[in-house]
């Protein structure tokens, strides 16, 4: 593989997942997207509505993506854990998207519990297991979170690095 092309796709409800996802796309040299939502997610009724998709696993519209995973070699994906859940938005992009995804990993934000429920749904969503997964708390994030980052970075590239040569041997 030459030079993989990586691209770090989120959504972000108040700011905290779209930190994390800033950063990796800065520490990969990746591509970056925002996942955009057709709901009103602000405010208390924001909230709501958004615990409610949670709760019953319900995907929400979403604006059509403007860049096509079949065109990268990895796929980083990121949401913020809402009840235990991958977040609505989220939902909806990985089985938009399912199809065409090519190598994926995830992350996700969240307060202090449900991360890993989280982490398992995508890769059922995605329909294939991560390369490599990250959680990281919202307290952690907003304080660089830079160790869990470089170790997940690094895996990431240790990854990309294994499968150039693998191509190139081929
Ligand atoms: C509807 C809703 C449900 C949430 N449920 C959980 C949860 O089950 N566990 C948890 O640790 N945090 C939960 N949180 C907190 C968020 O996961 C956390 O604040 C996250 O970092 C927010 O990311 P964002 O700023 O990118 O939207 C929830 C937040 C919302 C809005």
């Amino acid at each position: 593989m030459s030079e993989a092309k990586v691209l770090v796709v989120y959504f972000s409800r108040t700011g905290t997942t779209r930190l994390l996802a800033s950063a990796i796309a800065g520490m990969l040299a990746a591509d970056l997207e925002a996942i955009c939502d057709c709901s009103d997610r602000a405010g208390p009724g924001g909230y709501l509505r958004s615990l409610i998709d949670a709760i019953r696993k319900r995907p929400t519209e979403i604006v059509p993506a403007g860049l096509s995973v079949s065109d990268y070699d990895l796929v980083v994906i990121g949401s913020p854990v809402w009840a235990g859940s991958v977040s609505a938005p989220v939902r909806s992009y990985l089985i938009e998207n399912r199809a065409r995804l090519p190598q994926v990993a995830f992350f996700c934000s969240f307060g202090g519990h449900g991360a890993d429920a989280a982490l398992r749904e995508m890769g059922e969503l995605a329909g294939k297991p991560a390369v490599a997964e990250c959680k990281i708390t919202a307290a952690a994030a907003h304080q660089g979170a830079q160790a869990a980052l470089a170790a997940f970075v690094s895996g990431l590239k240790r990854h990309l690095a294994r499968a150039g040569e693998f191509e190139w041997m081929c």
